[in-house]
């Protein structure tokens, strides 16, 4: 039966994000249907059975860091800064932003260190962004067209801010393909919300580099997947885009299994649709070739991009070893 009658629920948080993240539901039945699988809201990933597990796995500084003396941010001063590097920058208007060269290549991206609970310095420490959750006030709604529930901005977003984290349960390649393909599952290949991200460390380089995708040429791979279908923050509605606003970065924080930080990769607009490339790479340009969606891997169909951006693949990216 029918039910009709939307609304907006305030914070789907209920106040775990320092902002409110609001969902607006066209109707009562639609709402049920995705909190009967969305049935958790955490702030950042989690590791089943361990989340109890408080430790930290790397030495603190010792600055008495505020905001305002900007300490931590500052390589001569701060033992994390000189340990890991600088990735934060504080721009004006004050807002702290990623100071990581955000151009698309190829080029390793380094995972980002944040100061830590072994760390000296207040939570007010510039070098303290992912681990506090979202500050961008955000909307998740309803496209009405096959890509589904998506999230949008409610204010102006300045490149290089940090968005949101993709946050979910972080598990095993075994288990995802337990989840998605086992017995019990619907293993109908669409709907997908795992992400696998992947850091490589070119060992011939005699240098650890860190990459998110794509090249495997003497690079040995870290993977990270989360799967954020059941628990997870409002990152799960974030759709995929040939032509994304957010990239994606490992932050490390207490401990060695990284997060997912989501930065705007370019300036946004309020009201705007929120999207990443799911295939991990920014900037194909011209290099996209467009398809009709017919396309197969391993006898699944992909799925079609209804992005509706101007550079397009046609179809979703996914990875075929999940
Ligand atoms: C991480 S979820 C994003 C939230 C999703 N739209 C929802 O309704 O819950 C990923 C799934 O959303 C859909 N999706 C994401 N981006 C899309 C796009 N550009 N075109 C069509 N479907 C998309 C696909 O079904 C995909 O497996």
């Amino acid at each position: 039966m029918q039910t009709v009658g939307g609304g907006i629920i305030a914070d789907i948080s209920s106040g775990l994000e320092p902002v409110p993240v609001a969902l607006e539901y066209s109707s009562q039945e639609k709402l049920d249907e995705l909190q009967a699988v969305h049935t958790r809201y955490i702030v950042h990933s989690i590791i089943p059975g361990r989340e109890d597990d408080r430790a930290c796995y790397y030495d603190g500084c010792d600055c008495s860091s505020t905001s305002a003396t900007n300490l931590c941010l500052n390589e001569s001063r701060c033992g994390c800064i000189a340990m890991h590097g600088c990735y934060y920058t504080r721009t004006n208007p004050p807002l702290l932003t990623l100071l990581l060269d955000l151009q698309p290549s190829n080029s390793p991206t380094p995972p980002i260190y944040e100061c830590n609970s072994s760390c000296a310095c207040p939570p007010t420490c510039p070098n303290r962004l992912v681990q506090h959750g979202c500050r961008v006030p955000m909307r998740v709604f309803h496209t009405g067209t096959a890509r589904g529930w998506s999230v949008q901005v409610m204010r102006a977003v300045r490149r290089g801010e940090f968005v949101c984290e993709y946050a979910g349960e972080v598990v095993r390649a075994r288990e995802i393909r337990k989840r998605r393909w086992g017995e019990g599952s619907e293993g109908t290949g669409t709907g997908n919300y795992v992400l696998c991200l992947r850091e490589y460390v070119c060992v011939w380089l005699l240098l650890i580099l860190y990459i998110l995708e794509p090249s495997e040429n003497g690079a040995q791979a870290l993977r990270t997947n989360i799967d954020p279908t059941t628990t997870a923050n409002l990152g799960r509605y974030i759709n995929h885009s040939c032509s994304p606003n957010l990239s994606l970065f490992p932050v490390r924080v207490d401990s060695v299994v990284p997060l997912v930080g989501m930065f705007a990769y370019r300036d946004i607009a309020e009201g705007e649709e929120l999207g990443f490339d799911y295939a991990g790479v920014i900037g194909y340009g011209d290099e996209v070739t467009p398809s009709n969606g017919e396309e197969t891997e391993n006898g699944r169909t992909r799925c079609l991009c209804n992005a509706g951006a101007g550079v397009c693949r046609g179809w979703l990216p996914f990875d075929a070893r999940l």
